[in-house]
């Protein structure tokens, strides 16, 4: 790739500082996995990298020739000259040789890593990816000194997310291992994840089946919906036919470490690593007679590299059919959305062209559904796009145009019958993986929040900010419309602009305006004005 275009793709961001992010791991001579493609990985997708090497191989693209261990002391010093200078914001641990090592370090972190994220003032994510094996059949770990099972099971309970393949998880969960899936591996991985407390992602490298699908099954993640938790969830991509995959579990860790470091939830960080580890295989590349390595090309921005998303649990998420929305016209630019039919006339009346109504709180079933009846017999005075939030039947029943749902409702509620009864659908998403999630479905628009800080509704999610909402922007412009919603005013509305984001969605800005309609169009004014 040309150096400049590299540039243009690096995701090292100008004004933040970049987030420490340290790989516990193994010295790679050949330079295509362990401390190397860590480095690598962390400072591509824009951290910074600090190394505690647990061990040298001596190693080049066909073979180890030698394994030479860090003992106690060296790893000790790594790590606490480390801490007290260069606090991580996420963690990678990768080859760990022995007994002795897995001991130590769950010492260490069940003795430091509270302080240190006191010290932060955040959790420190924890990335264990229990390789045991390298790709080319050399063991990594010491035979007469190998960790037991109940060695790894402390450890587990010390970190965010195990990473292993299935042959790793046979080998933590003490079950026999064959070369495929054993029929039982939901439950066997549910077992795991409760008696831990730890989420894992078992991954699908080792498998020989056409997607390689990584199947996480989660107990507590920040900053996410309570609907993703103590689930079973999918990560599913096409399996890239190449030799040169040399580091790929080092990489797929590593990246979901630095993605933490940039403050992506867990769930966020799987979806942006899987898109780097395709991206990577996509453009892999020899550096011996053996199989080579990823390729290094930023920060993922292609839709087709990121995985897309199998929630068992939602059977009606597995329906193979795409469902076919009515469109909307574009663009919306500035989308009031408002409880009040009142304040949803003015606005109409101001020559607003989509509006939605979004009744919250206790109201009487008879009263709601006369509001609505009203919002939409307004929509069709106006001849304007009206969205009725939540209450898709009685959109469908009183022919509304269209309905938003947010990422929970999108999973209860029937959207094959909103399609065939020729509605529009508008989805609410927070972060890369409930963007995927609510693409899949192939809405008539997505809507991304909340963009800064808002009191008019409380989320799990953190503020997305304007750098995440730049990406998202990039990954999707031109494929479905964009709304970004969520502490938008007349103030900061330009800066939105730069964001490729197609249109805005206001509560407040419109709701606590004296004159809603005249708010609207100054708004409408602002928003045309930076096109
Ligand atoms: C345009 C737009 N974007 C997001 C939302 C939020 O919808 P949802 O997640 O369903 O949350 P509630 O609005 O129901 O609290 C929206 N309504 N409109
Ligand atoms: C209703 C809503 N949904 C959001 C999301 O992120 O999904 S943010 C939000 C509130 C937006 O209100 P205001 O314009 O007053 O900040
Ligand atoms: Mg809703």
């Amino acid at each position: 790739m040309h150096s400049t275009q590299h540039q243009h793709l690096s995701a090292a961001s100008t004004d933040e500082p970049k987030p420490i992010v340290w790989s516990i791991a193994a010295s790679d001579s050949g330079g295509g996995a362990g401390i190397q493609a860590d480095t690598l990985t962390i400072h591509d997708l824009g951290g910074h990298p600090c190394n505690v090497v647990t061990a040298i191989t001596a190693q080049n693209s066909i073979h180890i020739s030698q394994l030479t261990t860090s003992d106690a002391a060296v790893l000790t010093a790594q790590l606490n000259c480390l801490a007290a200078d260069m606090p991580p914001k996420g963690i990678k641990i990768g080859v760990l040789t022995s007994a002795q090592q897995v001991r130590l370090l769950s010492h260490w972190l069940q003795t430091n890593l509270d302080a240190l994220a006191a010290k932060l003032g955040q959790s420190i994510p924890v990335i264990w990816d229990p390789v045991m094996l390298a790709s080319n059949g050399h063991m990594l770990t010491e035979s007469t000194a190998a960790p037991s099972t109940s060695d790894y099971l402390a450890l587990a309970k010390q970190v965010s997310l195990i990473t292993p393949n299935y042959s790793e998880f046979c080998r933590l969960t003490e079950t026999n291992h064959s070369e495929n899936m054993h029929d039982d591996w939901q439950q066997q991985l549910q077992k795991f994840v409760q008696k831990t407390g730890t989420n894992v992602l078992l991954t699908g490298g080792d498998q020989a089946s056409q997607q390689a699908v990584d199947w996480l099954y989660t107990e507590q993640i920040e900053h996410t919906s309570a609907k993703h938790l103590q689930q079973l969830i999918g990560f599913s991509s096409h399996r890239i036919a190449t030799q040169h995959n040399h580091g790929t579990g080092c990489t797929y860790s590593s990246g979901i470490a630095s993605a933490m470091a940039l403050g992506y939830p867990l769930l966020d960080a799987i979806c942006i690593a899987k898109a780097y580890v395709n991206q990577g295989l996509t453009a892999g590349y020899a550096v011996g007679q053996g199989p080579g390595v990823l390729s290094r090309n930023g920060w993922p921005q292609r839709l087709s590299d990121f995985p897309t998303i199998i929630l068992p649990a939602q059977q009606s998420l597995l329906l193979n059919e795409k469902l076919r929305f009515t469109k909307v016209q574009t663009p919306l630019q500035v989308y009031p959305v408002t409880q009040s039919v009142g304040v949803l006339e003015q606005v109409l009346a101001a020559g607003a062209l989509t509006v939605q109504l979004r009744i919250k709180g206790s109201i009487e079933p008879v009263e709601l559904e006369q509001n609505i009846k009203q919002a939409i017999d307004l929509g069709r005075q106006y001849q304007a796009q009206v969205f009725i939030n939540d209450h898709w039947q009685l959109a469908i029943k009183h022919h509304a145009f269209g309905v938003h749902l947010g990422q929970e409702d999108m999973l209860e509620a029937d959207l094959k019958q909103i399609a065939d009864a020729g509605l529009a659908l508008g989805l609410s998403s927070h972060g890369y993986f409930e963007i995927l999630l609510a693409a899949q479905r192939n809405p008539s628009y997505l809507a991304i929040g909340h963009v800064f800080p808002t009191p008019t509704k409380s989320m799990p999610s953190q503020p997305q900010g304007l750098s995440k909402l730049s990406r998202y922007g990039q990954l999707l412009q031109g494929k479905l419309p964009l709304v970004a919603i969520g502490g938008i005013n007349a103030e900061n509305m330009a800066t939105i602009k730069q964001s490729k984001i197609d249109d805005i969605a206001v509560v407040r800005a419109i709701e606590e305006a004296v004159n809603p309609g005249l708010s609207w169009q100054n708004l409408q004014h602002h928003w045309q004005q930076n096109q």
